[in-house]
């Protein structure tokens, strides 16, 4: 089943837009997983475990991995997720972007190595680093067209021959860089009014929507201008407000907890 089918499908399923993040930092793990041989994919573990009824994809934010010495332990993590929550797809977030023959390389990290359903990437260097990605026609490629940070505007919303930047992105990732039918886009939870523009372009493509939670995102914003005409379309994204929804050995099912309501909140406004 190819990225596209299966977000659909989990989503249906567990009637979920909810992308769960899974972003451990070793310094904020429960106690009772200190010590242990491989706390990150048993902190991994347990919230999958919990949130796997509730969401439509996860999306592992591959810093947490490399910045600790855990490449291994984000591994074990997604091949866990393709064994225990099957029908739902992981996103590897690590924001990909380089020169053809290079970006060649990080396609096979992600989607050979460890066997990612999609990634994000990066489109500032352009078409020739991201077509080793969107080549792959059964895997997603998520591109960042207004991300949620505070200065994403300081490139994103330079105009540039009567448009934004972020809207150029939009446009060529609708026109262009979709002859696969494997394209998403990234659009920041912190920025509604954008996301509503977006969707105005681009009625049918799916979103990736962090913000929401530890950022502040407006989830009926969200909803109501995120969607697409069939109240779907969207995978909107909270990393830490889920993992960390408890730091007591009672996490797994405070985060199980968390992600069921951030779903029915999200339906309620459906
Ligand atoms: O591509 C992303 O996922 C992403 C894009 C963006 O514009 N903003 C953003 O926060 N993210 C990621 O989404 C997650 C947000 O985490 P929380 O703020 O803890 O929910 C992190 O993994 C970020 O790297």
């Amino acid at each position: 089943m190819s990225f596209m089918e299966k977000l659909k499908s989990a989503s249906q399923h567990n009637r979920s837009l909810v992308c769960v993040g899974l972003d451990p930092d070793l310094k904020k793990l429960p106690e009772c997983l200190k010590g242990a041989e491989h706390p990150i994919f048993e902190f991994n573990k347990a919230i999958v475990d919990a949130t796997r009824d509730w969401v439509s994809c996860y999306k592992p934010q591959a810093a947490y991995y490399a910045g600790q010495g855990a490449d291994d332990e984000l591994k074990m993590t997604i091949d866990y997720i393709h064994e225990h929550a099957p029908m739902v797809p992981v996103i590897l977030d690590v924001k990909r972007g380089d020169i053809g023959s290079t970006a060649e390389m990080y396609a096979r990290e992600a989607f050979e190595r460890y066997q990612a359903d999609a990634v994000t990437v990066n489109p500032y260097m352009g078409f020739d680093t991201l077509k080793p990605f969107l080549d792959h026609a059964d895997k997603g490629v998520i591109i960042l067209c207004r991300t949620s940070n505070p200065n994403s505007g300081d490139l994103q919303n330079l105009m540039c021959d009567g448009r934004m930047v972020y809207e150029h992105v939009a446009l060529l990732a609708r026109d262009k860089w979709n002859y696969n039918n494997n394209v998403a886009l990234v659009i920041g939870a912190t920025y509604p009014e954008e996301l509503k523009h977006v969707r105005g372009l681009c009625p049918e493509m799916p979103f990736l929507v962090p913000g929401v939670g530890a950022q502040g995102g407006d989830v009926e914003k969200v909803v109501r201008f995120g969607c697409d005409a069939n109240g779907g379309g969207l995978a909107i994204n909270s990393s830490r407000g889920i993992i960390y929804a408890d730091r007591s050995e009672n996490f797994g099912a405070a985060a199980g907890a968390a992600a069921r309501q951030l779903r029915d909140l999200i339906n309620s406004f459906r």
